[in-house]
């Protein structure tokens, strides 16, 4: 039955479906053979395989919970295989340990979604490239101008304005429903622009406003990158028909913004080469990069992926994060107290952020149950290696299910329980060293974003406690809210969180 819904729903019923299915039908032979040397591969136990489909018609939309029930019954490394695909998932520290930390070497390749396989940029990329020269140079050149201590206090001032300009907004908007994803991803996008371009690149609109071009275009990159249903991605005979449009879509928008983006590098390289020019002006990420000879090309897919990374993650956090502590009406209590303990007031300034050891517990809290990208992003075997005591084939795709490990009674008491009081006086970190809370993953392939995305969570989530109480529309039972999730490049909310924001008191 399951088999026949999937089929259904992925028409796999259709003519042209069937027709595939024919030529596959010539591969099953291969398949077979394929699944009979499964039994002299020492590989990871993991649920009985369909002919052709493998594992696929259960992993269903939300892969991170399915393949937790698989672990559950099979253990905290299973294998499982999606079409031609074979994924081996990790579901423990130990398992997590061995894929990230013992056999990262062999462990931190990748393969490129449908979404960004655009042949003129991929060979630029960070994200999608194996663990190679130009991978190493990208991430030293993100970490030491985008990611430092240094360059994070220069971009203070940027931050500072863009939060100044959100509170506005909401203070303008007081009593009125707004979407708390849609107000913050504008203000992640316009902080991320300005670092990068010295310019925003979306306007906030309220709940019922026309939807900037180029926050619709970042939907639609994410949405597309995002979908688990990519068939070329399970059978690469399937590949070059790009049978859901993905790579086509993705193109049209890329298009879009580049000859938006080509305008703004052209009108920089004017400026620079003009006699005025000095190089105390270089304060941009993009003069950083026209510094290192990049070339139009190289720009554009830095820059979407640092967009596509970074402000999607960084969004659900922070919504993750209001969401549950607009349930938990005393741990917001909690919270207020101690931006008044600290500052004496409820205002408090981007250099405080170190000082607010229970937002960091909530943080902290969040990210184990609502962690923003629950499987990391595909890790791909270089070589074979062994992890456990069983064999990865090279070519492999690997997950490290972070979702299964934020909820595992053998790591937490109360799993399901949100209590942030279990990392007061718990040297636990999410930095990649304690292996049960990975949010920004771990070794060579870690989000080099870290200090940045934390840096705009804390300061984000901390001003909007400050200055305003949240409210549900129709006097909703806040304790209530669902907190049904939907799979994606960053996990978000299924529902959208609306809220009315009004202004605290003053203290
Ligand atoms: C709360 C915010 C964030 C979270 C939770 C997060 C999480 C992650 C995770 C889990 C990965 C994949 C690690 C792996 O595959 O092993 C990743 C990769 C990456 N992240 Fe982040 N991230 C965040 C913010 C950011 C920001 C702000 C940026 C940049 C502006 C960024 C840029 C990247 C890049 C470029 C990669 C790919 C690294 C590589 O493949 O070598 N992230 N992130």
């Amino acid at each position: 039955m399951d088999v026949i819904v999937f089929l259904r729903d992925n028409n796999f019923l259709s003519p042209f479906f069937v027709l595939s299915t024919s030529l596959l039908f010539f591969f099953i032979v291969k398949q077979t053979r394929l699944l009979h040397s499964k039994s002299t591969i020492n590989l990871p136990p993991g649920p009985p395989q369909m002919p052709i489909i493998g594992n696929l018609h259960q992993v269903g939309d939300n892969p991170h919970v399915s393949i937790s029930k698989m672990a559950k019954k099979f253990g905290p490394l299973i294998s499982l295989r999606l079409g031609k695909q074979l994924l081996v998932v990790a579901s423990s520290p130990e398992t997590a340990i061995g894929i990230l930390k013992t056999q990262d070497r062999h462990l931190s390749s990748r393969t490129v979604p449908a979404a960004f396989q655009q042949e003129a940029i991929i060979p630029h990329s960070l994200i999608w490239s194996e663990c190679n020269q130009t991978w190493k140079n990208l991430r030293t050149l993100c970490r030491t101008e985008m990611f430092s201590t240094k360059a994070l206090e220069s971009q203070s001032r940027i931050r500072e304005e863009k939060v100044g300009q959100l509170l506005d907004f909401l203070r303008r908007k007081q009593g009125q429903v707004l979407d708390l994803e849609d107000v913050v991803f504008t203000t992640l996008l316009n902080t991320l622009s300005s670092i990068i371009f010295g310019k925003d690149m979306v306007q906030f609109s309220d709940a019922h406003g026309s939807r900037d071009w180029f926050k619709e275009s970042m939907h639609k990159i994410i949405e597309y990158g995002s979908r688990v249903k990519d068939f070329g991605s399970f059978y690469p005979i399937l590949e070059r028909f790009d049978l859901h449009g993905i790579t086509k879509g993705t193109m049209k928008v890329f298009e879009k913004v580049f000859a938006y983006w080509e305008v703004i590098i052209e009108e920089r390289k004017c400026l620079i080469n003009s006699p005025t020019w000095s190089s105390e002006q270089a304060q941009y990420f993009l003069d950083r990069m026209l510094e290192n000879g990049f070339s139009s090309n190289q720009i554009y897919q830095l820059v979407m992926e640092l967009f596509v990374a970074g402000t999607n993650t960084t969004t659900s956090t922070v919504v993750w994060n209001i969401a549950e502590l607009m349930r938990h009406k005393e741990v917001m209590s909690k919270v207020e107290e101690e931006m008044i303990r600290v500052n004496n007031s409820y205002q408090i300034a981007l250099s405080q952020q170190s000082k607010l050891p229970y937002l960091e517990a909530c943080i902290k809290e969040t990210f184990r149950l609502h962690p923003p990208v629950p499987l990391l992003l595909p890790h791909l075997a270089a070589d074979t290696c062994e992890v456990m005591n069983y064999t990865i084939p090279k070519n492999t795709k690997i997950f490290v299910n972070l979702w299964a490990m934020g909820r595992d009674p053998k790591l937490w008491s109360n799993p399901l329980t949100y209590n942030p009081e279990r990392f007061i006086d718990s040297k636990l970190d999410f930095k990649g060293h304690d292996f049960e809370l990975l949010p920004f993953g771990s070794g060579r392939r870690m989000c080099p974003g870290l200090p940045s995305g934390i840096k705009s969570v804390e300061f984000i989530l901390s001003s909007l406690i400050c200055e305003f109480d949240f409210a549900l529309p129709n006097g909703e039972d806040a304790s209530k809210l669902d907190m049904e999730e939907k799979f994606g490049i960053a996990m978000k909310r299924k529902n959208p969180l609306k809220v009315i924001f009004k202004e605290k008191q003053p203290y």
